[in-house]
This record gives structure tokens, sequence and C-alpha cells, in this order.
């Protein structure tokens, strides 16, 4: 399926957006506590980014700050902003970032850790990812280890989309999921996505043991 990219939003579209976002991912438990960031692109040079340390299903127009793509972090701004600007100078056509801790991204990612990266295949419901077209394709997603130094890790998935430009999501290592869309959208559709993918592979594992 291949989806028009979404254009630059006004800055109080991209908060209605984040918000509407947001409170769809808390009310699935993909945001637990005060987890989770999200931010939409506002054009080459800006991108909305949420503020730290709230509840991410109680946003309010407030809590959305304006963020330079190519300068440190707005004051306040997620503590993971970093790895949210460096997707939209790595990825140009990447409208929506989103960043979730459901329970299946945090476990399936800390058990395979020791592989680098997990294989999805077999599963329709890949055709939900990006431009995949069946189930036969196989889309890779890097695991990271988590680190609490995030410019050191934003170092790391850069390297790694410079290398990999099929990828659609990452996972960190006992913390959780990021995907990005060309729209707002296509990064939802991709979180709910990779939540049932990821339990699928979760469910295999109890299966085969
Ligand atoms: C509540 S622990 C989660 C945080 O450490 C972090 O990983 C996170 O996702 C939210 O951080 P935030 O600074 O609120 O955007
Ligand atoms: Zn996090």
């Amino acid at each position: 399926m291949s989806i028009d990219p979404a254009p630059a939003a006004t800055l109080s579209e991209a908060a209605r957006e984040i918000v509407e976002v947001g409170r769809f991912l808390s009310v699935r438990n993909f945001v637990p506590a005060t987890s989770g960031n999200f931010s939409r692109r506002l054009d080459a040079r800006t991108a909305a980014v949420t503020r730290s340390g709230v509840d991410k299903g109680e946003l309010v127009e407030a809590d959305i700050l304006v963020a330079d793509i190519h300068a440190p972090p707005p004051k306040g701004s997620s503590a993971e902003t970093p790895l949210h600007l460096q997707l939209y100078r790595d990825r140009p056509e990447a409208q929506a970032v989103l960043h979730t801790h459901s329970v299946v991204a945090a476990l399936l990612s800390n058990l395979r850790l020791p592989e680098g990266e997990l294989v999805l295949q077999d599963f329709e419901l890949l055709k939900a990812l990006g431009d995949t077209r069946t189930h036969e394709a196989a889309v890779s997603i890097p695991i990271f280890p988590n680190d609490q130094d995030i410019p050191r890790l934003a170092d790391k998935v850069t390297a790694m989309l410079t290398r990999r430009t099929d990828l659609v999501a990452y996972l960190i290592a006992g913390h959780g999921l990021y995907t990005w869309g060309r729209s707002m959208a296509e990064a939802r559709r991709h979180v709910v996505a990779l939540e049932h993918l990821l339990t699928y592979e979760l469910e295999k594992m109890k299966v085969r043991r």
C-alpha cells in the first residue's frame, strides 16, 4: 500500500494529532505511567515534540514544544528528543515519530537482544508496514541495547539507518519501540501492527519451548 506523504503541519494541527495519538495509545496500555514520547514534523527544519515527564494519555496543547531539527533539544522537551530529531534528519520523508513502552515491546526486545534483530515473516499483517506487499517479505527490526546516554544511542541508530534504508522501526532492549511514518496515521498504524506482530513472535517462543 503506497501512501502520499502528508504535507507539513501547522503547530496547532501537529499538537492536535499528537494529543489524539497519545489518548489512542494510552487507552491501549502502550504508554504506561509517563513513558513514551511523540513528535510531528512541522517543516524541513522543525518538529513538534512532547514535554518530558507527563502522562502521554493526558497531553494538552501546552505540552507540545517546537524543536529545531539541527539544534539541541528545547528545555523541558522529552529526554529522548534526540532520537526523534535524528529520525527527521535521517529520513526526510518521516512526518511523525512514535515511541511506546508496551509489555510485549519491552519483553521481547529483552529476550531477543543477543541476536540484535528480530525478523518478521509469514504474517499477513506485515502489509500494514511501509510499502510491504506480501506476507513473504522479511521485515527486520533492529534491537539496540538500552542506554541512558540518549545522544550516544542516537548515533548508533543513525549509523544503522544510514546502512539500512528498508527499516520502519527499531526496538530498544527492555525499553520499547520506535517507529515512524509518512503521516501520523501511518506511524500509528505501524505501532498497532507491530504490537500484534511482536505478540505473535512472543507466542511462537512459548509454543516452541
Ligand atoms: C517513565 S520511564 C520512561 C522514560 O525514561 C523514557 O524512556 C520515556 O519514554 C519517557 O520520557 P519523556 O522524557 O517523558 O519523554
Ligand atoms: Zn522510553
